[in-house]
């Protein structure tokens, strides 16, 4: 099958294989079978992908931001081109389906080069006028950044991280979730071809070990970290432990407060954008939703109507609408969660059963009557499963809202604007959305608060997550010294 790669690392400009490290193979979720295998990154790999980016990293922040930025928009121009074939490459990593991948995926991560291609001539000190005297400061790169991946947007978690860092004056390591180990490398590919020099953007495989090894590393600088809460917290410890930089992009379990004026049609799109899209799979998904009583039942009908509608299939053909999850790992994971909303005595509306056919494919699930301190509705399920509660009024609905760890996301749907405007300042969450639901355009930061993580992508603020400000005082006249 096409989607074997050269080898499974690409270091300093070019693909590099060591078959000494564990073999890890590349399952299409929608069969189950093997399409490809790539090996986890030996010490050797490791050492030569750092030594790569150690070496290269001084003289392309040597280049002026215009030079960098052109490779950049170059870069985004081919990956635009390549869109089909690298929305067919995700869509056999991820299992989501073409429908999603050919408009979401190599689209976004074309659209972080191209922004951040454009910022970086941008990318200035500032001049500081103190009488005679003056300070001027320089924005610095960091240096060596780490970027780790999750699963569930491959290519846009390597863009996302590659091009801020780049347009930095950074280099970077990135190492792909094991789960979904082929289109990183297709990024670095393109990147190289549009002129990145080598040793700028290397890929390396591998699971946890690799990660750990790639963040306590004393030749990296910053560590980029799209995950889990617990694998963050494991993240962010170790590279605390050499005060390195983070960026830490986790996960949530956020609210959608629905209100009983708002539209139903758009609340029901909105509720399935939060919940349904890569099957689940969206770490902002706001999964708690909370419904005022007096347009529940519409809203439940309604929706249970519009999920009837979900094409679920081949995730390679264009008529699909809802994929199978990632894996066999993960749909266990899922289907335990959907049991434990039955057992502690929530209503399943609809779904709940895995799908007669190979792959890991399973219904989209709604609960209704959930309560707060149910399973369901505190833990982060990553999977097709809506759980939704039953409120009153608006003290009390974000009061609960924001009764979690996690603080990632969060939205509201009324005709209110004065309410939608004051419950989103009331939420406590990094991403927010009125009167719809994980729109993620470049030019909005995108990141959480709480447990969510640390930082923020996308927009100028990823800037201040991958440079730092040098302050230069000059004196013009003489120096006064007490003796
Ligand atoms: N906030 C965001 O932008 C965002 C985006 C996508 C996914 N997520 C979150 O990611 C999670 C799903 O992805 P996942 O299952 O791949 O997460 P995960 O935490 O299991 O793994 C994430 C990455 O970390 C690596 N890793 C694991 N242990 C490590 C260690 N000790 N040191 C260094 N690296 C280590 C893994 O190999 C993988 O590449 C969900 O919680 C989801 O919410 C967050
Ligand atoms: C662009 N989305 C759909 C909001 C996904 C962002 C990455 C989180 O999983």
């Amino acid at each position: 099958m096409h989607t074997q790669p050269t080898a499974s690392h690409f270091i300093n400009g070019a693909y590099v294989e060591d078959t000494a490290g564990t073999p890890i193979d590349v399952i299409y979720p929608a069969t189950g079978e093997v399409i490809g295998r790539v090996h986890s990154a030996t010490p050797a790999i490791i050492d030569h992908a750092l030594n790569a980016a150690r070496a290269a990293q001084a003289a392309w922040a040597a280049m002026t931001g215009t030079e960098r930025g052109r490779i950049l928009r170059r870069a985004a121009d081919i990956m635009r081109a390549r869109n089909h074939d690298l929305s067919v490459l995700e869509t056999f990593d991820t299992g989501k389906p073409y429908q999603e991948t050919s408009v979401a995926d190599a689209t976004s991560g074309a659209d972080a080069l191209e922004y951040f291609g454009g910022m970086a001539a941008t990318l200035t000190g500032e001049h500081i006028q103190l009488g005679d005297d003056w300070v001027y400061t320089r924005r610095e790169p960091l240096g060596v950044c780490v970027g780790i991946g999750a699963w569930n947007y491959p290519t846009q978690i390597a863009s996302w991280k590659g091009a801020p860092a780049l347009a930095c004056g950074n280099t970077m390591v990135f190492k792909p979730s094991e789960t979904t180990p082929l289109c990183a490398l297709k990024v670095a590919e393109i990147l190289h071809e549009a002129g990145a020099p080598a040793g700028v953007y290397n890929v390396v495989q591998g699971l946890g070990d690799v990660g750990a090894a790639l963040v306590s590393d004393s030749r990296v600088d910053k560590v980029s970290l799209t995950g889990s809460v617990p694998t963050g917290r494991k993240v962010y410890a170790a590279a605390a432990a050499e005060m390195k930089h983070v960026t830490m992009e986790l996960g949530g379990k956020s609210p959608l407060i629905i209100f009983d004026d708002a539209d139903v049609e758009n609340a029901v799109s909105g509720a399935i954008m939060a919940n349904f899209y890569s099957s689940g799979q969206v770490c902002s998904n706001g999964t708690r939703v909370f419904v005022q009583t007096g347009i529940k039942e519409a809203f439940l009908a309604r929706l249970t109507e519009r999920l009837g509608k979900a094409v679920i299939g081949d995730p390679q053909d264009p008529e699909t609408s809802f994929g199978p999850m990632v894996s066999e790992g993960q749909m266990k994971i899922v289907q335990g969660y959907i049991a434990k909303g039955q057992d502690e005595g929530a209503r399943l509306v609809t779904g709940g059963a895995r799908l007669d056919r190979d792959g890991f494919y399973l219904e989209p699930t709604v609960f209704a009557d959930v309560t707060d301190g149910m399973t369901i509705a505190r833990e982060e399920i990553f999977g097709p499963v809506m759980a939704v509660l039953d409120f009153e009024d608006e003290a009390e609905v974000l009061a609960r809202a924001n009764d979690t760890e996690f603080g990632l996301a969060a939205g509201v749907f009324t005709r209110d604007l004065a309410r939608a405007h004051r419950v989103v300042a009331g939420f406590e969450a990094g991403t927010c959305f009125i009167n719809s639901y994980n729109d993620a355009p470049v030019e909005a930061p995108f990141g959480g608060v709480k447990a969510s993580g640390v930082g923020r992508e996308n927009s100028k603020a990823a800037i201040e997550h991958y440079s730092q400000v040098k302050s230069v005082y000059v004196r013009m006249g003489d120096v006064e010294a007490p003796f």
